[in-house]
């Protein structure tokens, strides 16, 4: 469904009084404001995104826009590759692979591209800049839901507390016991961080006051200025790997950090290590993660992501007790998932407008 409400609104007002909320949009309408809505920019929104993104862009009078209606299963991508033909705009979420296929399929009129995520592996970067495709994403407004989820999970991983309800329930709660489901806390450990941005500096203000010792990070170069807010250290990949209690995975999936955690890095872990991860599951491989945590080189293992999403749940992680796997929710806060539809909703229509986006990658 074609919708572009306030323009609608505004011409109705002029030319006939229809009840909006009854509207089919665009279809029977008059033929004033059929020419109206025609000629705004079409925009395809691959998901039911949350509402204050759809109220921008309702809202906005400057686009018409046609949205995938449904939360529960991504668009197919059959029908995808139909209903961007000729969009001069698409905002899309994670599920969504942009690349030259689907791009090829838009047409020339496609301009700008507004992704729901911070993360952007999702997105053929080349083919976007190629085109000449602006591109818009939402970092920052979920700086704090995915901190506050990444230390619930390192918690929960750390301190066992899947195990231990699962117990509680099933009967496995016997007499108290010295040395039942003890696990590792954060007072006098090392907290690495691989990958330093605005995420890692946001976990690391949050595990402070658990009286962590020290956290030492590493990056492709130092960011001292991101390390001074949390007095981090910087360390090699392999200090990294030997001296933290806790390694939190905080990087984005490249090329060049593709399985960046692998074998190598959990041999050179402590056996008494927590592994974190709320990044992307690219970042892992998880057969070398599962020979890790079952052969007890490491101690456990929180994520958030894998490969493939969602992980089949004949996958051998889920075998293991000493695994916490969450269903990709770092950002799951009805706040956090508002404020990033409303963003990519902005940065869609300033985008459109030729003016420089709220958050734009820079290709
Ligand atoms: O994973 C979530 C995101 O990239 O926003």
């Amino acid at each position: 469904m074609w919708c572009g409400r306030v323009a609608l609104r505004v011409a109705l007002q002029r030319i006939a009084v229809v009840p909006l909320n009854s509207l089919s949009i665009t279809g029977g309408l008059p033929g004033a404001v059929q020419r109206e809505m025609s000629s705004l920019p079409r925009v395809y929104i691959t998901r039911q995104i949350p509402p204050e993104g759809l109220k921008i862009l309702s809202e906005s009078g400057q686009v018409q826009f046609d949205l995938w209606d449904s939360d529960d299963v991504p668009v197919p991508r059959k029908e995808l590759l139909q209903k961007v033909k000729g969009v001069d705009a698409l905002v899309c979420v994670l599920t969504e692979k942009i690349d030259a296929e689907l791009l090829d399929a838009a047409g020339p009129n496609l301009k700008v591209l507004s992704t729901m995520s911070v993360g952007f592996d999702h997105l053929s970067l080349e083919e976007l800049k190629k085109r000449g495709i602006r591109v818009g994403y939402t970092p920052d407004v979920l700086t704090d839901s995915v901190a506050e989820l990444t230390v619930a999970l390192l918690l929960t991983t750390s301190r066992r507390l899947i195990e231990a309800t699962h117990e509680a329930k099933t009967g496995g709660w016997g007499t108290w016991r010295t040395l039942w489901l003890c696990g590792y806390e954060l007072a006098n450990s090392t907290v690495g961080i691989l990958g330093l941005g605005r995420i890692g500096v946001a976990i690391a203000e949050r595990l402070k006051p658990f009286k962590v010792k020290k956290f030492i990070y590493t990056d492709v170069a130092p960011r001292p200025e991101l390390a001074s807010l949390i007095d981090a250290e910087y360390v090699s990949m392999d200090e990294l790997a030997s001296q933290s209690d806790f390694l939190t995975v905080c990087c984005a999936l490249t090329p060049e950090t593709k399985d960046i955690c692998n074998k190598d890095l959990f041999s050179k872990m402590k056996n008494t290590s927590i592994f974190i991860n709320t990044s992307r599951g690219g970042v892992v491989d998880q057969e070398d993660l599962y020979e890790a945590l079952s052969s007890g080189q490491i101690a456990g293992a929180g994520l958030d992501v894998t490969v493939p999403e969602p992980l089949p749940t004949s996958h051998p992680l889920f075998t293991l007790n000493n695994c916490v796997i969450l269903p990709h929710i770092a950002s799951a806060s009805y706040s956090t998932r508002n404020a990033m539809s409303a963003l990519a909703a902005n940065n869609l229509l300033l985008g459109l407008k030729g003016q420089p986006m709220i958050k734009e990658l820079k290709l």
